[in-house]
């Protein structure tokens, strides 16, 4: 399972690309991306409550070599990972989206593109092998989400990703202190010349230019206009989970972003059990939000999810090492998710269950906490 021995410096650890992103980083770059809304309680509690979830080892399993890969819309990914929806990669990085998408191409895993990529969605197709969603913002400007739409389909993109927690974005303290801006160089690329191409705060751009009038008639439309599946992201209750089904989503991404939305609401990992329950298996359910390492990738899935995405650990990567960077990062958080799987008694994703995981105050698997009338008895 082990690797050679690491060079001096070399990240171990998914913070450690952190560490050395805050050392690269000007202050208010970093401030940026490791920052959230609010008091930054629920930003704190998406890492903290992976570290609340406890796994039941499984002695002798007789695992050689684990299969890591999971099926998605008809795609295999390599593992079940994906890199979440980020604003302008070049804020950490030269290399932005195209270096992003080629490290993770390689690897066979997706990328979410976010509508503020600093790189075309045609640039990034052509660097990436693997597949590609766009993540949409709709703007007032309803014109330039749905030409965003045609375009991703015409490239190749294989999902579209509506954002459905940003009626504008909240109130992030550190960047108010800051007084930060998107430095000049770094720009949305694939809105220049459209009516939301607009400025360089994102908090104030989002207040003028986002369609707050926008509800669930969203995904059929986009769906219609282009033949993509729609996955609806930033679900946290079983009653939008129900709205997000019946307005004809193909997945759903419980998610908080990242706690820079509404701070206070419950970590990702906490809502999971009950969008799962409530789509009743009628779509796939996905999950970010502090992921940090192949355990919690192991843990999300455990509670229903079909696979993660990471946000924060890819710019921290890119920031750390460019495109190098991020292929380093997931090929790390892919071995670590790969050991918990052989050390947890699995050969293959599809295995991992509640049984695998005991939530915090219960002494018993989380199978006999999230479904109270399955009759098993563990010792
Ligand atoms: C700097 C930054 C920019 C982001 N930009 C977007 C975006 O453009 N669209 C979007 O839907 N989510 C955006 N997100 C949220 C992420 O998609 C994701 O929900 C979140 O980062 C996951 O949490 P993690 O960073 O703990 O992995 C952004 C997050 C960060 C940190
Ligand atoms: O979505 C975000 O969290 C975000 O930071 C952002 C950045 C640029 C434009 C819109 C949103």
């Amino acid at each position: 399972m082990t690797s050679a021995a690491p060079r001096a410096g070399e990240p171990l650890t998914l913070d450690d690309f952190a560490e050395h992103a805050r050392r690269e980083l000007l202050p208010e770059v970093w401030d940026f991306i490791a920052g959230g809304a609010g008091r930054e309680r629920t930003l704190a509690a998406n890492e903290a409550v992976f570290g609340t979830v406890r796994l039941r080892p499984r002695a002798l399993p007789g695992i050689e070599q684990p299969d890591t890969s999971v099926e998605v819309f008809g795609s295999s990914w390599a593992a079940p990972v994906g890199i979440a929806p980020v604003a302008y990669h070049s804020l950490a990085h030269p290399d932005g989206e195209t270096g992003t998408a080629a490290a993770a191409g390689r690897l066979g895993l997706p990328l979410v593109v976010s509508t503020f990529a600093g790189r075309t969605l045609e640039e990034v197709a052509g660097a990436a092998d693997a597949p590609l969603w766009l993540q949409l913002y709709c703007f007032r400007d309803a014109g330039t989400t749905l030409r965003l739409a045609l375009r991703a389909r015409d490239s190749g993109y294989q999902a579209l990703v509506l954002t459905v927690d940003t009626p504008f974005t909240g109130r992030r303290l550190r960047d108010l202190r800051n007084g930060f801006a998107v430095p000049a160089h770094v720009t949305p690329a694939n809105l220049s010349g459209s009516a939301a191409a607009g400025s360089a705060t994102p908090g104030a751009h989002s207040r003028l230019a986002f369609d707050r009038s926008l509800d669930w008639s969203a995904v059929a439309r986009l769906r219609d206009l282009s033949g993509l599946p729609v996955l609806a992201k930033g679900v946290l209750t079983a009653r939008d989970a129900e709205a997000a089904v019946g307005a004809g989503v193909a997945g759903i991404i419980v998610s908080n972003h990242g706690g820079r939305q509404l701070d206070g609401v419950q970590a990702s990992l906490e809502a999971l059990p009950e969008v799962v329950s409530a789509v009743r298996g009628s779509c796939p359910v996905f999950l970010d939000g502090g992921i940090r390492s192949g355990a919690d990738v192991l843990v999300a899935l455990a509670l229903g999810a079909r696979a993660v995405f990471v946000g924060r650990p890819a710019l921290y990567a890119l920031a750390a090492g460019g495109s190098e960077g991020v292929h380093r990062m997931l090929t790390l958080l892919i071995a670590e998710f790969a050991d918990t799987m052989v050390l947890t008694g699995h050969a293959s994703p599809g295995t991992i269950d509640a049984d695998t995981v005991i939530l915090p105050g219960h002494g018993r698997p989380a199978t006999e906490t999230t479904a109270p009338h399955t009759d098993r008895s563990h010792g």
